[in-house]
């Protein structure tokens, strides 16, 4: 277990002097390598990660064990096996890597390297696993080393076990990015040259301009009960792609005109299914990683005065939470306090320099349909107090809540608590009486998420929640007068879960506990007298989620499908869809976190959630003539009402001097010009009306 829990850090620079050391101890009189050997082939070049996993073998070979490149999976990855007499490693090399040589103790190694690749970063993948193997009597330990960005194996060249040697020429790593930025955590990774790009956003990945959702994939490690259980992981991620390995599965047996692989491209994959999470810094990295690829640009945008939406779509306890608010903890902060933060910064920063911007909150919560204010003074305990309905419940483990959310209580919110959603005709959807709170710092800020937080209906996420930042900017030069406003809205979905699929699949019946088994059979009134109310609730609040998610899908099957072909996309099927239409059809650009996770029994929810993200990558934003056409539109508006502004002050003051005129020179007295206003007015409003239809069509 030690080695396990050491080997958990292999690949992060910041492992310190002292594990280094304790790792060598523990490695006296074997021959295995230390942390420091395999960081040293980690954070160098291609070749010199080769030649390290060469002396790796040779040196195990020369001591006694035996060495050998064991297995290739379908994805052409090898995995090296190094055997001692006492002490066995298994050190798979992951796809990215590529080799398509069979690599020996004593042979060489040889490949080519395609032009086009990408070279010379390097990280470090872990996966853990115990007593695999019954032969060795020591510890297996699997230590998966992948390298990113390094070139691509010439195929064509050098067919599959082709082992003709041909040495690799460093000069031949071209230190550039291929377009799309698929780079594990930049933090992990030792400084490289000038010439590599740094990681770019999702929002500027490559892709069509049109693209209107960036989609980016998000594995959660396994929780403690899948470590336990000799689960094996089915999706496998390889830079912006997820290839779920046993497609067959899916069809249950029938192996009939089936693939045996199925990849679902996205924007950018970040897989954590590797991390231990105990382990605070790579915790860190991986959050620090989705906030800089999605949480940076999201900033950026609404300080260039566009709207961005993120949202997190996935099965119950996937992460989704994890991923937009984060696990409480400084080094787990979630996307929202990190944009909040950076946010705060930014505008603190401007304001130095004569900017002046105002920012407001709101946090609501969709909840069975029903929309409520997480910003509300009252507490909910003091409304339940009030009105007498609450009632507290333990939920059984669900199977992949990630071994959390035993006991949680309900608290029925009463029926003047929830706000509505109305449209307006030129704005679009709001939320009629919402509260925006003015924020000024930071700490403000964390304090309103807290609270919203703290006032949702239930601990769990069994609604969902939207926290929208306003940010308006007055201009204040000559030239633009006025103000922008922009939002980022932050939406954490609810997830699905089983307690919806327990009364609908066998699948799902089998993993609930037994003494829960029989109420599958009864009847709402019979369940509630079984004293399953708590379950019953569940299931009622898993139709509404589902029902939600189900309206949330279709909207994606029908923007991804083209709204050119005439169907219409009905998105007031549900609040969650309305109030998230111009996230979707609008102008505004959208970021789809999909989470997903590495077990093998969610294998059904992950996939539907990356076949929901696929069609969402697939949504196209308004094209560029669309927007010059808008351009120009906003231009001649622009024009129009600077000429009424003039045309209203110039009626103004005619109106105003003739009629002091009249009275100076005694042509009228007051009371005669106050009897002739109405038809000075009734003139000037015929005058306008003569402005209105002079208009150009095209203004109207
Ligand atoms: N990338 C990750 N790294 C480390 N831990 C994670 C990660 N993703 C999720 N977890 C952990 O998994 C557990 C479940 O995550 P989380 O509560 O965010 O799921 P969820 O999808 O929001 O669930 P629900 O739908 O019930 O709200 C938490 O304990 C969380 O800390």
């Amino acid at each position: 277990m030690e080695i396990l829990s050491e080997i958990g850090v292999l690949g992060s620079n910041m492992v310190d002097d002292n594990m280094r050391e304790r790792r060598v101890k523990h490695q006296e009189g074997n021959t295995l390598a230390t942390i420091r050997d395999i960081e040293k082939g980690l954070e160098a070049n291609l070749q010199e990660c080769m030649n390290f996993l060469q002396v790796l073998t040779e040196d195990n070979s020369r001591k006694g064990a035996t060495a050998e490149w064991v297995s290739e999976d379908a994805d052409g990855s090898l995995e090296l096996e190094v055997v001692h007499a006492t002490r066995p490693v298994t050190a798979p090399v992951k796809p990215s890597l590529h080799i398509h040589e069979r690599l020996e103790s004593a042979q060489r190694v040889s490949y080519e390297v395609d032009d086009s690749a990408v070279a010379s970063q390097s990280s470090c993948r872990n996966v853990h696993t115990e007593a695999k193997k019954p032969r060795f009597q020591n510890v297996v330990t699997e230590v998966d080393l992948e390298l990113d960005n390094v070139p691509r194996m010439n195929k064509k060249v050098y067919p599959h076990h082709d082992c003709s040697a041909t040495k690799m020429q460093p000069s031949n790593l071209q230190l550039q990015l291929n377009g799309r930025i698929r780079t594990w955590s930049t933090e992990s990774i030792s400084e490289t040259p000038n010439s590599t790009p740094r990681p770019q956003s999702v929002l500027s990945s490559t892709g069509s301009q049109n693209d209107k959702v960036s989609v980016c994939v998000r594995m959660r490690p396994f929780n403690e009960h899948e470590k336990v259980c000799p689960l094996k992981q089915v999706l496998c991620s390889q830079k912006d792609k997820v290839i779920v390995k046993d497609y067959n599965y899916l069809r249950q047996g029938n192996t009939a005109n089936t693939k045996a692989e199925c990849q679902f491209d996205v924007d950018y994959v970040l897989d954590d299914s590797f991390l231990s999470r105990g382990n605070r810094q790579r915790k860190e990295e991986s959050q620090r990683c989705m906030y800089k690829i999605l949480g940076k640009p999201c900033v950026e945008n609404a300080l260039d005065g566009y709207n961005t939406t993120i949202m997190a779509y996935g099965q119950m306890g996937s992460g989704k939470t994890y991923t937009m608010m984060g696990d409480g903890t400084l080094c787990g902060r979630g996307l929202v306090p990190r944009i909040v933060h950076e946010l705060m910064h930014r505008v603190h920063e401007d304001q130095k320099s004569g900017a002046c911007f105002s920012i407001q909150v709101s946090y609501l919560e969709i909840y069975q349909e029903k929309i409520r204010d997480l910003l509300v003074e009252k507490k909910m305990e003091q409304r339940e107090e009030e009105s007498g309905v609450t009632c507290s419940f333990s939920q059984t483990e669900s199977p992949s809540a990630g071994g959390r959310g035993t006991n949680f209580s309900f608290r029925r919110p009463i029926k003047k608590d929830y706000i509505r959603i109305r449209e307006h005709p030129v704005t679009g959807p709001s939320v009629e009486g919402l509260i925006w709170k003015d924020v000024a710092t930071y700490g403000e800020m964390d304090k309103l998420v807290k609270k919203g937080t703290a006032n949702r209906t239930l601990a769990t996420n069994r609604g969902h929640t939207l926290f929208t930042v306003k940010l308006t900017r007055m201009q204040k030069n000559e030239k633009s007068k006025g103000t922008s406003v922009s939002f980022i809205n932050l939406v954490d979905l609810a997830g699905k879960n089983w307690a919806f699929h327990m009364f609908n699949s066998h699948q799902f019946f089998i993993s609930i506990p037994p003494s829960n088994r029989e109420i599958i059979n009864l009847k709402g009134s019979e369940k509630m007298a079984l004293g399953q109310k708590p379950l019953v609730e569940r299931t009622y609040e898993s139709r509404y989620i589902n029902r939600s998610l189900a309206q949330l899908n279709d909207v994606f099957t029908n923007l991804s499908s083209g709204r050119s072909n005439g169907k219409f996309v009905s998105y007031r099927s549900s609040a969650l869809t309305w109030l998230l239409r111009e996230s979707l059809c609008g102008s505004t650009k959208t970021i789809l976190v999909a989470n997903i996770s590495p077990a093998e029994q969610d294998f059904q929810e992950s996939v539907h959630t990356l076949k929901c993200a696929a069609k969402a990558k697939r949504i196209h934003g308004p094209s560029n003539q669309d927007s010059d056409t808008k351009k120009q539109i906003c231009m001649k508006m622009d024009e129009e009402i600077r000429t009424l502004q003039y045309l209203i002050a110039d009626l103004t003051k005619n109106t105003t001097q003739s009629s002091s005129e009249l009275i100076k020179h005694g042509k009228k007295s007051p009371d005669e010009v106050e009897i002739l206003r109405p038809t000075r007015e009734a003139d000037g409003r015929s005058c306008f009306e003569n402005v209105f239809q002079r208009r150009p069509a095209s203004w109207r």
